[in-house]
């Protein structure tokens, strides 16, 4: 019988970190092979299942990506841009997939992970649902059918404890609309409008973050024009719809060729 491929998780202790173990663990197809989390964590030397409040799962949470890695074929890593970096050239190094959901991540950044991509595979979404992915593709083509006459405004929601935005999600969605307007998308952003900000400028993609309560997360994109609107929404209602995703993405990775993939690349949507 072959060994089934062993997957690091990062931020073991984070809301996604929690809810990848459990996916894993209810996994015939991927198996635990560590857990982290950053220095000074009080889950870091303690059973990862009672730190979860539940039996002993015999995997101790390591601060040593390094030492966990090598005994891997994936990491899946939503923790916070600095980590993600860092993780990158080492996972990197020890040849495993690397599936990153982390958002907020800058240019530079996505230079460095970019780099990291020439030697092993990365797989790197702000959303890791089908709906989501496939909404990029729908938003890109209604953009590519309509003028600068609709105005195209980003609308996302989600709990009060996210740190970044927009969304990476939004950000997904901002680009798959410039793309299909064959246009940069940083050459036309207009984020979170306040004060006296004159008239709408034609052909710009605007942007607008709610943070509330326990919201999962939720994204509509608004063509808006003279007379009539066309909006498309996704809600997202269960954080488990991410992780599955992710490691969706973990097992198609194996044997790839080393570089940067997307979601579209993994559900096949390319
Ligand atoms: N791509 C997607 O589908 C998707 C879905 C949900 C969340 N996210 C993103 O995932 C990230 C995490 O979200 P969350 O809600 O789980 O946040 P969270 O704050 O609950 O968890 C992040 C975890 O990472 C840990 N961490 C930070 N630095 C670390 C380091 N150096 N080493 C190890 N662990 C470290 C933190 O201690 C924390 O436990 C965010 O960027 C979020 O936007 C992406
Ligand atoms: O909870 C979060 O944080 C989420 N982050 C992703 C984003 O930034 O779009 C995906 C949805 C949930």
């Amino acid at each position: 019988m072959t060994e089934l491929p062993g997957v690091v998780v990062t931020g073991v202790s984070g809301r996604m970190g929690q809810m990848l173990v459990r996916e894993i663990l209810a996994s015939d197809r991927l198996k635990l092979a560590g857990a982290l989390e950053r220095s000074g964590h009080d889950w870091v030397g303690r059973d990862l299942g009672e730190c979860m409040g539940g039996a002993a799962l015999g995997v101790l949470v390591s601060d040593d990506p390094l030492e966990a890695f090598a005994r891997a074929q994936a990491v899946i890593d939503f923790t916070a841009p600095a980590a993600t970096v860092a993780f990158a050239e080492l996972a990197a190094q020890a040849r495993a997939v690397h599936v990153i959901g982390t958002t907020g991540l800058s240019a530079d950044d996505l230079a460095k992970i970019h780099t990291a991509g020439r030697h092993a595979v990365i797989v790197r979404a702000g959303n890791m649902s089908l709906g989501v992915n496939l909404l990029t593709k729908v938003t890109r083509q209604v953009a590519a059918a309509l003028d600068e006459d609709w105005d195209i405004e980003i609308v996302e929601a989600h709990h009060n404890k996210k740190v970044d935005a927009p969304s990476g999600t939004a950000l997904m969605l901002g680009e798959a609309a410039a793309e299909g307007r064959g246009v940069e998308l940083d050459a036309v952003s207009d984020r979170g409008r306040d004060g006296i900000t004159g008239a709408r400028k034609r052909g710009d993609i605007g942007f607008h973050a709610i943070r509330g309560g326990d919201v999962v997360g939720e994204h509509e994109v608004i063509f808006a024009s003279a007379g009539e609107r066309i909006v498309i929404k996704h809600i997202a209602s269960d954080r488990a719809l991410f992780a599955r995703g992710a490691l969706k993405a973990a097992l198609w990775g194996q044997g790839k060729a080393p570089g940067e993939y997307d979601m579209l690349d993994v559900l096949g949507l390319n």
